[in-house]
C-alpha cells in the first residue's frame, strides 16, 4: 500500500517491524471479523476521545511551526477534521451506546494513552516541524492503511462504521496531504536530498516510536 508520498514510504520501511505490530495488531483484526468485544472496543473509543483531543493540541502546534501559508493550511485542516469530524464520529458511536459527552470527557486517562500523547507534543515543543511531524504521520497513515485494509477484508458489519469512517475518500485525502505536506516540510528545511542529512536518521527514529506507542494503545484497548 502507498500513495501518501516519498518521505511516509521511507519512515515506514525503516520500521517494518513496529509497523506491522501496528497496522495488524489482534485489536484491528478482531474489527476486521467481528471478534473483538463490545467491551474493548467502547473502551478503547473512550480512551481515543481523551487522545483526539491532546491530537489536536499537536496539529494546532503544528501552525504554530509553520513556515509558510501553504503549511499553516495544511496543518490547520487537520485540526478542522479532528475536531469536526474525527472526534464527533466518537461522541456519535459512544452516544448510541448509552455513554454521554459529559461522560466521555471526563474519562480517566489511561497511560499508555497519556505517554503517547505527551510524547508526540514534546517532539513539537522541544523540535521544529518537522520533529512533529515524524511523531504525528503514523497515526494518520497508519489509519489510512489500515481502513483501506479493512474496507477490502472485512467479514464483518459489526465495525463498519469505523471502518468506512478511516477507508473513506474524504480521509484517504486527508492522509495524501498529511504525506504532501510531510515530503514538502522535508524538502524545504533539508532539501531534497532530505535521506542524506543528519536529521533524517533521527527523524526516522522519532516515527519508529511513536508507531511502537501505537501498538501500546492498542494494547490497552485490549485490556479494559
Ligand atoms: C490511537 C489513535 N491513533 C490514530 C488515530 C487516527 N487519527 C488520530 S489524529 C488523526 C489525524 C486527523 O485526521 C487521525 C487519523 C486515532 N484516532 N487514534
Amino acid at each position: 500500500m502507498n500513495g501518501y508520498g516519498k518521505a511516509f514510504a521511507l519512515m515506514r520501511d525503516a520500521a517494518q517491524g513496529p509497523w506491522r505490530d501496528y497496522t495488524r495488531h489482534a485489536f484491528v483484526e478482531g474489527l476486521k471479523d467481528g471478534t473483538l468485544p463490545r467491551a474493548a472496543f467502547l473502551h478503547y473509543l473512550r480512551q481515543d476521545y481523551v487522545f483526539l483531543i491532546h491530537f489536536s493540541r499537536a496539529w494546532a502546534l503544528a501552525v504554530v511551526k509553520s513556515e509558510t501559508h501553504a503549511e499553516m493550511l495544511a496543518a490547520s485542516r487537520t485540526v478542522n477534521g479532528l475536531i469536526s469530524e474525527e472526534m464527533q464520529l466518537h461522541i456519535g458511536i459512544c452516544e448510541a451506546a448509552g455513554i454521554s459527552q459529559d461522560e466521555l470527557f471526563a474519562t480517566p486517562e489511561r497511560p499508555e494513552n497519556l505517554a503517547y500523547t505527551r510524547y508526540v507534543l514534546e517532539a513539537g515543543y522541544s523540535g521544529d516541524l518537522l520533529d512533529l511531524l515524524a511523531a504525528l504521520a503514523p497515526c494518520v497513515m497508519g489509519y489510512g492503511e489500515i481502513g483501506t485494509r479493512l474496507a477490502a477484508e472485512a467479514t464483518s458489519d459489526t465495525y463498519r462504521d469505523w471502518i468506512n469512517a478511516y477507508s473513506s475518500s474524504e480521509y484517504q485525502e486527508a492522509c495524501q496531504a498529511v504525506g504532501e505536506l510531510l515530503d514538502s516540510a522535508l524538502t524545504r528545511r533539508l532539501g531534497a536530498d532530505f535521506r542524506t542529512t543528519p536529521r533524517w536518521d533521527r527523524l526516522c527514529q522519532t516515527f519508529r516510536t511513536a508507531t511502537e506507542l501505537e501498538v501500546n494503545f492498542w494494547q490497552m484497548g485490549l485490556t479494559p
